[in-house]
C-alpha cells in the first residue's frame, strides 16, 4: 500500500519536473526584468486623446491621480473633452491643439506641457477600402497619420522624458490595434501602418531600457468609438465579417487593459480573449517579462498555430462564399 502510494507519488513528481524546470528557467532568463510604472502624480501626455479610446485613457489617467494632457487637431473637440472630463472626475486636464503630421507644431506642444513620465500614442486613422479601390493619398493619410505622426510624437517628447531626474520609471505605449497582429481584409494600408509600430516599439525598447523608459503596444479588437462609427459607413463587408471574428469592446474596457498593462510594464497588451490567443501565436521575438506569459507561449506555440489555421480556413471560406453570392 505504502510501496503504491510511493510509486504514485514519484511519478507525479516526475511528470511535474519538466514544466517546473522550464518556469525556472524562464523566470531566470525572461529580459527585460518586470517593472511597475506608477501613473499617480505623474505626467501622462496622450495623443488623440479628444476622442474614443484616448478620451477614456484621459479620464481614466485623471481619476488615477495622473496630470494628464491630451493633443489632437480639433481644438473645439479637446474643449469638449476637457469638460467631460471635469464633469467626470472634477479634474482638469491640459489641451494642445496640433496635427501630428506637423513636427514643429507636435514639439511646441509637447515643450509646452512640460516633461512627460507616460507617454501614450494613440492618434490614428481608419479608412478601410479594397487596395484597388483606394486611392493613395488616403494610403498616405494612414500612413502619415499612424505611424510618422508617431515617429513626430516619439521624437518630440524624448529630450524631455531624458531627464526626468528621479522620477521613476517611463513609459512608451503605442495604439496598434489586432489588425497590427493580422492582416485582414480591407486593411492594407492600416494593417501596414499598424504592423510598422511593432517594428518601431521592439527597437525603441532596447534603445530605451537603460534609460528606464518601457515601451507597450496595445494591440484592441473593434471598439465602440466616433472613429469606428464614421468607418463603419464605409467599410467593405468582407472587413466586417472578418474583424467579428474578434468581439467588439467599449472604450472604457480597452482603455482599463491598456492603463493596467503599461503600469505593469508589459511589452504587448491584449485587450480581449481573442486578443491573447492572437498575442501567443504573433508573440515572434517580442519581449516578454512576464515568465508565467513566457511559460504560456512556449507551450502554447504549437496548439495556437493550429487553432490559427482553422482561422482562416473559416476566414478564406467566407471569401469565397461573398464571392460566389456577388457573382449571383
Ligand atoms: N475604434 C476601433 O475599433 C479601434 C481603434 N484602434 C486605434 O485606437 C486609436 C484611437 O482610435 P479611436 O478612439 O477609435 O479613434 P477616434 O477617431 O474616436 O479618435 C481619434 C483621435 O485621434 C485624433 N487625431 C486624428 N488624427 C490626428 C492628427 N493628424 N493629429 C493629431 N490628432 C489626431 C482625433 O482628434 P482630431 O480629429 O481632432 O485630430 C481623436 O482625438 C487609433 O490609433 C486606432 O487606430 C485600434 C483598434 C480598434
Ligand atoms: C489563434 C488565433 C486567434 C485568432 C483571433 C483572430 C481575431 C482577428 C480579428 C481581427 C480584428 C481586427 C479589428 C481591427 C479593428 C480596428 O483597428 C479598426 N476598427 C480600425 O480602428
Amino acid at each position: 500500500m505504502a510501496d503504491a502510494s510511493f510509486a504514485y507519488l514519484s511519478f507525479l513528481l516526475l511528470l511535474l519536473l519538466p514544466p517546473l524546470a522550464l518556469l525556472l528557467i524562464l523566470y531566470l532568463i525572461v529580459r527585460p526584468r518586470p517593472v511597475r510604472v506608477p501613473i499617480k502624480n505623474r505626467h501622462v501626455f496622450i495623443t488623440g486623446g479628444s476622442s474614443g479610446i484616448g478620451l477614456a485613457l484621459a479620464r481614466r489617467a485623471a481619476s488615477e491621480g495622473a496630470r494628464v494632457s491630451i493633443l489632437a487637431r480639433s481644438l473645439s473637440k479637446l474643449e469638449e473633452a476637457r469638460e467631460s472630463i471635469r464633469l467626470a472626475t472634477g479634474i482638469d486636464v491640459a489641451v494642445f491643439a496640433a496635427d501630428v503630421r506637423d513636427y514643429g507644431a507636435v514639439r511646441k506642444a509637447v515643450e509646452e506641457a512640460g516633461p512627460i513620465d507616460v507617454l501614450i500614442v494613440n492618434q490614428g486613422v481608419f479608412v478601410p477600402q479594397e487596395i484597388e479601390k483606394q486611392e493613395m493619398d488616403e494610403v498616405r493619410f494612414m500612413v502619415d497619420i499612424n505611424l510618422i505622426g508617431s515617429f513626430h510624437v516619439i521624437k518630440a517628447a524624448l529630450p524631455g522624458m531624458k531627464d526626468r531626474g528621479n522620477r521613476g520609471p517611463g513609459s512608451i505605449a503605442l495604439m496598434s490595434s489586432q489588425g497590427g497582429q493580422v492582416g485582414i481584409y480591407g486593411y492594407t494600408a492600416y494593417s501596414a501602418s499598424k504592423f510598422a509600430l511593432r517594428g518601431l516599439a521592439e527597437s525603441l525598447q532596447q534603445e530605451l531600457i537603460s534609460q528606464d523608459i518601457h515601451v507597450s503596444l496595445i494591440f484592441p479588437p473593434d471598439t465602440d468609438t466616433p472613429g469606428l462609427a464614421e468607418e463603419n459607413k464605409k467599410r467593405p463587408q468582407l472587413t466586417s465579417i472578418i474583424a467579428a471574428s474578434s468581439g467588439a469592446m467599449k472604450a472604457d474596457v480597452v482603455a482599463k487593459k491598456a492603463l493596467n498593462g503599461i503600469k505593469s510594464g508589459s511589452f504587448v497588451i491584449p485587450c480581449n480573449f481573442e486578443g491573447l490567443l492572437l498575442s501567443i501565436a504573433t508573440a515572434g521575438l517580442s519581449p516578454q517579462r512576464s515568465f508565467l506569459m513566457a511559460f504560456v507561449e512556449v507551450v502554447a506555440a504549437g496548439p495556437i498555430r493550429f487553432l490559427a489555421l482553422f482561422f482562416h480556413w473559416d476566414w478564406y471560406g467566407k471569401i469565397e462564399k461573398w464571392h460566389a453570392q456577388q457573382k449571383q
